[in-house]
């Protein structure tokens, strides 16, 4: 469905060149969701902007629905366009204008007729659950119901593609988890594809089937979330699935915690699970092989595609070689092990 090939965009700015897209080539298949994560300034906004000609790329083609739109008049882009949906993370709404009539704006500018607009306008507010605010403005809205009414505008010109630009980082979890649940509801239902980007990992595990990781403006890695989840091939692919996951070291073991090793004193490893990693009761056997005493101090888990992944934090309690030994054992099961320090 949309096709983004040797893309590349400098800005140049007060002398300066800076390179927001070097060379990047995506391809995203119609009905899918498909994420794109970097840092802040890695070029997600860019690129995205890039997929509707908001940002004209200095090099390369962008093919959406197997045209390619640098080809295209300016009537034609503009008709183009209207297929091309999107949603920004401040809504875009004009504040001058009810839910409703923001949501039947573009139809007006399509030149439709009134009766059809009340018609459409209806059924989309009905679609994203707010029918009961069709009078209401933007200032009288929730955060996540300014959200709503962006998204039934996006669709109201029955779009095959909606982008979303960090639409969900303005809103509390829960209300993220509700637009997140829309978006799925109708990629499903309308079989649009979806383009998001985002810096928040848990958004694209939470609902994307293919993701993007870019950093300084290059691809760094791509494929289906559950085989990057599972087979990070890059430090910053494993940063990324690393902040889904919450597990700091207690303030009490923190203040306790030293770099040098001590006969009282035992280490406090950091163990990352990921697909990789054997499916079998490893802890338990680490414990039995390596006459190991483990004390888990926390642990976090989780599923994605069905790939389990997480992290644990815990005390081994043995001599050093046995220590020693089990760090090999583990590593060997494809478990990364970090000694943190050794805690008294
Ligand atoms: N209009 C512009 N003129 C000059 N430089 C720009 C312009 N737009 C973006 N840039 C630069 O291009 C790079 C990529 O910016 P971009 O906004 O695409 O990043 P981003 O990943 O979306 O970041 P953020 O998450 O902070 O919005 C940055 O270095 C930015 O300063």
């Amino acid at each position: 469905m949309i096709q983004i090939k040797n893309v590349n965009k400098v800005f140049y700015q007060g002398g300066r060149t800076i390179k927001a897209l070097d060379d990047i080539n995506l391809s995203i298949s119609e009905g899918a969701i498909y994420g794109v994560i970097g840092s802040s300034g890695a070029g997600k906004s860019t690129l995205i902007r890039c997929v509707n000609l908001l940002e004209r790329p200095t090099g390369g083609s962008v093919f959406v629905d197997g045209v390619d739109l640098n080809t295209l008049s300016n009537n034609e882009l503009t008709l183009t366009r209207r297929k091309i949906g999107m949603i920004f993370q401040h809504f875009n709404l004009l504040s001058s204008r009810n839910a409703f009539d923001n949501v039947g704006l573009p139809l007006e500018l399509a030149g439709i007729n009134k009766q059809a607009i009340k018609a459409k306008v209806d059924s989309l507010l009905k679609l994203v659950g707010l029918e009961d605010k069709k009078d209401s403005y933007p200032a009288n809205l929730s955060g996540g119901q300014k959200q709503r009414v962006a998204i039934a505008r996006a669709l109201a010109s029955d779009p095959k593609v909606l982008l979303c630009d960090e639409a969900t980082s303005a809103l509390d979890p829960a209300t993220t988890q509700s637009i997140l649940e829309l978006l799925r509801k109708i990629n499903k239902e309308f079989n649009i594809t979806i383009l998001l980007i985002t810096h928040e990992m848990a958004v694209v595990k939470s609902i994307c089937t293919d993701v993007a990781i870019i950093g300084d403006g290059k691809l760094v890695e791509q494929g289906a979330v559950g085989d990057i989840f599972a087979h990070p091939k890059t430090e910053l692919a494993r940063q990324f699935i690393r902040s889904t996951l919450d597990l700091s070291i207690p303030a009490d073991y923190l203040a306790r915690l030293s770099t040098s090793k001590g006969a009282s004193r035992h280490p406090l490893v950091r163990l990352e699970f990921t697909g990789a990693s054997v499916d079998a009761p490893i802890i338990s056997q680490v414990a039995r092989e390596c006459n190991l005493d483990i004390s888990i101090l926390s642990s976090n888990m989780d599923y994605v595609g069905g790939i389990k992944f997480g992290l644990m934090l815990a005390e081994f309690f043995g001599t050093s070689e046995a220590t020693e030994q089990a760090i090999t054992f583990l590593k060997k099961n494809k478990i990364e092990v970090e000694v943190l320090g050794y805690v008294a």
